[in-house]
């Protein structure tokens, strides 16, 4: 910490301004300069680089509520985004121990080092547990990160900015974080439609690329599967040129109403064709609208690793990863749809299947990164779907 001319009054250089003018001081990391979003928290114990990364963060700050954030550091493997070093994810870091020097074989960089690299901006020293107790009590405030070496802010600017965003409802903000081009995997193929990766003699998954995680590949490609990338906008007919044994339907970022638009409708035709469908949370959401269902925004939505759902079809527990903050209204759901997965948190849904066409989705994170690993066989339950189409066409 360094200090200003008077000596007792240490200089901090970093400002976390919510909207309703409250402000935290404390020390910035990674990236300077200001940011804008809505403020959540995340309570999973491990996995910073991974939930700094998910796309699904686009337009928002995360409150890390396990205290020691940056000890195991970063490295280039654990980032679930595109490889491209700036692409967007979340736009900033609370956290509440100073950062200290990196401790892990896996190390390879510092964390703020790296987060300067991607434009992350940290803040360090926050009460975290009462921001994490404010968001709790009165819901995902929109706020400001300002990182300014120097120490100076221009402090009316920044509640002008937090005031001013627009938050996250209605926007659609697939088209940011879509990586579907950069992505750079293994014996990747890039044909300008998308790419291909993974097992040749496997069953063919065409990701439509929301914003997808890629741990999402690797457990596709880990359950056996052929998989191409498209964009978010790619029409039904190039999906079906391709010959897909199934479609997954990927996490991302923003209002899954506003992704609807133009991704319902193609949904609806994949239904429709009796293409098996796997959607995983954004994935989930834009599966229950294009059957008629609604999804509505959560207060403090889920954002963790350690989530308790159900699966009404085994009746177990599994412990999840989450990271959502709108919500599929069960009751909106029309019979042909049934529910698997609640929440145990909040009684919300976590998953459907539909009866008369071979679809199913998850609203958590069965690719975990980071997180529990229970829910990995969800995979195997697509991949068996798949293998049953491909029976009954036999
Ligand atoms: N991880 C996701 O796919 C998030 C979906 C959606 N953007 C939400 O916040 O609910």
């Amino acid at each position: 910490m360094r200090l200003s001319q008077d000596a007792a009054k240490p200089v901090r250089t970093a400002r976390l301004v919510l909207a309703d003018g409250t402000v935290f001081e404390g020390e910035g990391f990674g990236a300077s300069g200001v940011a804008v979003g809505e403020v959540c928290f995340n309570t999973a114990m491990t996995g910073y680089q991974e939930i700094l990364t998910d796309p699904s963060y686009a337009e928002q700050i995360v409150t890390f509520t396990f205290p020691h954030i940056g000890n195991v550091g970063a490295n280039d493997d654990d980032a679930e985004n595109a490889t491209d070093e700036a692409a967007v994810a979340a736009r900033g870091a609370v956290v509440r121990a100073p950062l200290t020097t990196p401790s892990n074989f896996r190390a390879r960089f510092d964390l703020p080092g790296w987060m300067k690299r991607r434009g992350i901006i940290g803040i360090s020293g926050v009460d975290t547990r009462a921001l994490t107790a404010a968001i709790r009590e009165g819901g995902m405030p929109h706020g400001v990160i300002a990182h300014s070496p120097s120490g100076h802010f221009d402090m009316d600017d920044l509640l002008r900015r937090a005031k001013g965003f627009a938050g996250l409802e209605g926007m659609d903000l697939t088209g940011r974080v879509s990586g579907a081009r950069a992505y750079k995997e293994a014996q990747a193929d890039w044909t300008g439609e998308g790419f291909t990766t993974g097992n040749p003699d496997g069953p063919h998954v065409v990701v439509i690329d929301y914003g997808v995680k890629r741990t999402i590949l690797r457990r596709l490609v880990a359950a056996g599967c052929r998989v191409t990338v498209v964009p978010p906008k790619t029409d039904f007919e190039t999906i079906m040129a391709k010959n897909p044994d199934g479609v997954v339907l990927s996490n991302g970022p923003g209002d899954p109403a506003a992704t609807a638009e133009y991704a319902v409708p193609v949904i609806q035709k994949i239904l429709e064709a009796k293409v098996p469908l796997f959607g995983i949370c954004l994935g989930h959401q834009l599966l229950a609208l294009a059957v008629g269902g609604r999804t509505m925004k959560m207060p403090q939505g889920h954002h963790g690793a350690n989530h308790p759902v159900k699966d009404l079809t085994t009746g177990k527990v599994e412990i999840v990863s989450m990271n959502h903050g709108f919500a599929v209204d069960t009751e909106s759901l029309p019979s042909r749809v049934k529910a698997t997965h609640t929440s145990l948190f909040d009684g919300s849904n976590s998953g459907l299947i539909v009866e008369d066409a071979p679809a199913m989705s998850v609203q958590h994170h069965p690719e975990a990164s980071p997180g529990p690993q229970d829910s990995y066989p969800v995979f195997s339950r697509f991949v068996d779907m798949m293998r049953e189409e491909k029976g009954k066409a036999a």
